[in-house]
């Protein structure tokens, strides 16, 4: 079964919680939360205290996706303030198993992010200690872009590396990803599946919802 994660990132900032109330009532399976610093992407989002303030207002699991230098030093705050789930890039951590560590520590799920043009083999001695991986359909940065085709590969051969593995990890993607699109994404491997603009820019969020999980299914 697909999980849909809808982005906030294209929420109404001005009525978050009311938007939040809405992916959750249209069954969506966890809130997608993006952080950025205006250092590792070109754009400067959220902190810890919004997340925290949505906390005890919704049951949906928080997905982390730290779009930021030196995760290390914030982890923990994103930790207190809610997260289930959190996302590193790869391309941000000089000691990404050190990371990952720090993560689980804390008794929550650790995922790496991959930029489109990361090769899946920085993953090689970590993939085991992981409980999801994320491969970014666009350039981490902003909401609203077109999904890069040539990330497709990329999921086929993670899904391929997870099963000969004979692990039990999830493949989230993220970027450009709507009703239209998304059989793209599923039929390749993933089974996660951000989405900010085509779901929260939607006349009509349920319909929309229900379309990504109908035309998802493989
Ligand atoms: O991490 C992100 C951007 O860096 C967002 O999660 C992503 O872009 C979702 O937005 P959209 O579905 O509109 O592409
Ligand atoms: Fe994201």
């Amino acid at each position: 079964m697909i999980k849909i994660a809808p982005s906030i990132l294209s929420a109404d900032f001005s009525k978050l919680i009311d938007d939040v109330n809405t992916v959750e009532a249209a069954g969506c399976h966890m809130l997608h939360i993006d952080v950025m610093d205006g250092h590792f992407v070109p754009n400067i989002t959220i902190g810890p205290l919004v997340v925290n303030s949505l906390k005890d207002k919704t049951k949906l699991p928080f997905d982390v996706h730290l779009m930021i230098e030196n995760p290390d030093k914030y982890i923990p705050d994103f930790i207190k303030a809610g997260a289930d789930i959190i996302s590193v890039h790869s391309e941000a951590c000089i000691h990404l198993h050190r990371t990952i560590q720090l993560i689980k520590q804390h008794g929550i799920k650790a995922c790496v992010a991959l930029n489109p043009a990361t090769p899946l083999n920085v993953l090689d001695y970590v993939l085991a200690d992981l409980d999801m991986v994320l491969i970014m359909t666009v350039n981490p940065g902003f909401g609203g872009q077109k999904l890069i085709e040539a990330t497709l590969p990329k999921i086929k051969k993670l899904s391929t590396m997870i099963k000969d593995k004979g692990l039990d990890i999830d493949i989230q993607v993220d970027g450009g990803i709507s009703p239209d699109n998304i059989n793209l994404v599923t039929s390749a491997g993933a089974n996660v599946i951000v989405a900010g603009s085509a779901i929260f820019n939607s006349p009509n969020i349920p319909y929309t919802v229900e379309l990504m999980k109908r035309n998802g299914t493989v």
